[in-house]
């Protein structure tokens, strides 16, 4: 359903991405993994037209969407997370999720401007679909308090119920256990798992091996802008090229 093929990158001088080709299977949870630098990151910067890519195609159930703006590969059913949270701090939780959900509302300004009943309607849906997403992560009872006064871990929930208001097909997260605890990561496991079961197709990069092996359908590694290796976590583990990288990468450290 989603693939890329022969993607590369250079900036400047350095070619970051060589010839990269995967596929992620729909419905399924798949992981992107590899040392640091590796290059998964701009990976998904390309996919969400971040960054534009030197050649290679990526598409999604055959649709290109290399050269299209982020706000329609948005539309089109990709939704991210990012390594760095990004939240609206100052707003309130049902506030951050029901902007998420604004490129899916289908009143017009016409309507927002006289306060149409089309527009009140569409209004309450979107609060109360925002609130459900809110209630997967049970973080409904606080939906009216700032997104800064959450945990850390409470703030990653939040921006995974804000990508999930744009209603994806496909979700990216970027290093969604970072800064976790254990008993927050055994959570998480459990809601990416409940959010596939909702029909959402889950790529995810990550540094934490057990969290990826237990999770994960499908693993690709990349290395110094290559995927060395593809399959299954119980292949992977075993893969000499995908032991050697990251061997090399903590002598290096
Ligand atoms: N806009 C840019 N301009 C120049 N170099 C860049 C740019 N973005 C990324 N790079 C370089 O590309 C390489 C790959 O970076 P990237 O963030 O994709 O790796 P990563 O695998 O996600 O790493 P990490 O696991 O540490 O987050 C790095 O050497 C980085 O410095």
């Amino acid at each position: 359903m989603f693939e890329i093929t022969h993607l590369s990158k250079h900036f400047g001088g350095l070619e970051i991405l060589k010839d990269v080709s995967l596929q992620v299977s729909k419905g399924s949870i798949s992981a992107l993994i590899g040392p640091n630098g590796a290059g998964k990151t701009t990976v998904f910067n390309c996919i969400t037209g971040l960054v534009k890519p030197n050649q290679g195609t990526i598409t999604l159930e055959g649709r290109e969407l290399i050269g299209l703006p982020s706000h329609q590969i948005t539309r089109l059913g990709v939704a991210r997370t990012f390594q760095n949270i990004r939240i609206f701090k100052e707003m309130n939780l049902l506030e951050n999720v029901l902007v998420g959900m604004h490129s899916h509302l289908g009143y017009s300004t016409h309507d927002w401007i006289l306060s149409s009943t089309s527009y009140q309607a569409q209004e309450q849906l979107a609060r109360d679909k925002a609130y459900e997403l809110l209630s997967l992560f049970q973080l409904q009872h606080q939906h009216d308090q700032t997104a800064q006064s959450l945990s850390y871990g409470e703030q990653r929930q939040l921006e995974f119920a804000r990508a999930l208001a744009t209603q994806p097909q496909l979700l990216l997260l970027d290093e969604p256990v970072a800064g976790m605890n254990a008993a927050e990561k055994t959570l998480l496991m459990k809601e990416i798992e409940l959010i596939r079961q909702q029909g959402v197709t889950v790529f995810l990069i990550e540094h934490d091996m057990r969290f990826v092996m237990e999770l994960c359908d499908h693993i690709t590694v990349l290395n110094f802008g290559q995927v060395i290796a593809q399959g299954e976590p119980e292949m992977i583990k075993n893969h000499p090229g995908v032991i050697e990288a990251y061997l090399g990468s903590v002598e290096e450290e």
